[in-house]
């Protein structure tokens, strides 16, 4: 049906309905608004106490009424509330300190960088053509274009770190390492998952595959919690060569790619492998029917990288295809799984 073949008035339109869309509309001032907490540094600002629109400015060197605005708008979104003459921080902006645990500081300054917020300025582009828009939007692929704005480049593979530290505590806590002795983080980022493991076994080794601009990032991460002697950043390609191991690990690297370049990786991982060795993949797993957050990020990939969430029968069907064979699928919170394979 076409727009104007729509039957109007539309009877269910309602006060509420408008409202709840104008809000999902003006969800991106939303998430420039968080950013902006981030970038001015709120959370570390405010940590000790309550402070005024003036100190935060004189701080950073901005407008002094353009920043109380500012603020009284992080009360409207929950990161503030007004304190005597000032404002103090919430619970939410907590986890803007770039020093918290539960840290999404980097994850907000990233997905509303150039790399992210131009692509995902074509998303109709992307739906009709079925395809990225990274080319349109940035001249290049998104991986191409971190290596060439490594300070950006970086900023995602902190932003990795923060979107799945949850995530990997839990799949650490289920992951059996028997008989392992080297893990191979594939597209490892910071190495956040391979780190945390060698953390919990002392007895496993680790190395984490990325592209040049990234394993730095890697390496000083592994500095930080002072694990340097046991992880060796590889600088390479995941469709060239994968390095020996007992341990794969692949997390959210599958759903950035198409099913042919999926094979391809887990190809090599599968020739790679030593006897024994398993490979994890750690993905959002979609229904067909599924009404929750993989299908918006079924949309990032799509308009990201021309990629996309897949089902559990098209993982096994990327599987078979590499040689390989699911042997374990654990939930961890949803919608991500942990799926375990060996070789066939
Ligand atoms: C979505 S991120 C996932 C990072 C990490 N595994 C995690 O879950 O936090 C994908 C990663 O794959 C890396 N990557 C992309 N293409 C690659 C390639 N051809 N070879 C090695 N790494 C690559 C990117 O640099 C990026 O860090």
């Amino acid at each position: 049906m076409t727009v104007d073949e729509h039957p109007s008035p539309e009877p269910d339109a309602t006060l509420e309905a408008h409202g709840a869309v104008m809000q999902m509309v003006s969800g991106f001032w939303v998430s420039q608004i968080v950013r902006t907490a981030a970038d001015f540094s709120l959370a570390e600002h405010l940590r000790d106490g309550p402070r005024t629109a003036e100190e935060i400015a004189s701080r950073e060197s901005a407008d002094v009424s353009a920043t109380f605005r500012l603020m009284r708008a992080c009360v409207s979104v929950g990161l503030l509330a007004f304190e005597g003459e000032g404002f103090a921080g919430t619970p939410l902006l907590a986890v803007l300190h770039r020093d918290s645990p539960m840290s999404v500081k980097s994850f907000a300054l990233a997905q509303t960088a150039p790399g992210h917020w131009l692509t995902w300025g074509r998303t109709s582009d992307a739906i009709r053509q079925g395809r990225s828009q990274s080319t349109e939007a940035l001249g290049k692929s998104i991986f191409d274009y971190f290596a060439e704005h490594p300070q950006e480049g970086a900023l995602f593979s902190a932003a990795m770190t923060d979107l799945s530290t949850p995530v990997i505590l839990e799949a650490v806590k289920e992951l059996d390492v028997t008989g392992a002795k080297t893990v191979v983080d594939v597209g490892g980022a910071n190495g956040a998952f391979v780190l945390e493991l060698l953390a919990a076994h002392p007895h496993l080794e680790g190395v984490v595959l990325e592209l040049p601009h990234a394993v730095p990032g890697a390496e000083a991460e592994a500095k930080n919690r002072g694990l340097e002697d046991r992880l060796e950043g590889v600088a390479g390609d995941f469709f060239e060569l994968v390095p020996e191991g007992d341990l794969y690990l692949l997390k959210y690297i599958l759903h950035d790619w198409d099913d042919e370049s999926c094979v391809r990786i887990l190809r090599l991982c599968r020739q790679a492998m030593r006897p024994g060795a398993r490979v994890t993949v750690v993905d959002m797993v979609i229904a067909e029917q599924d009404g929750g957050f993989a299908p918006l990020m079924d949309i990032a990939m799509l308009t990201m990288l021309s990629s996309r969430e897949r089902t559990a029968a098209e993982f096994d069907s990327l599987f078979e295809q590499a040689g390989l064979r699911r042997v374990r699928t654990t939930e961890l919170q949803a919608p991500y799984s942990m799926i375990e394979a060996v070789a066939v």
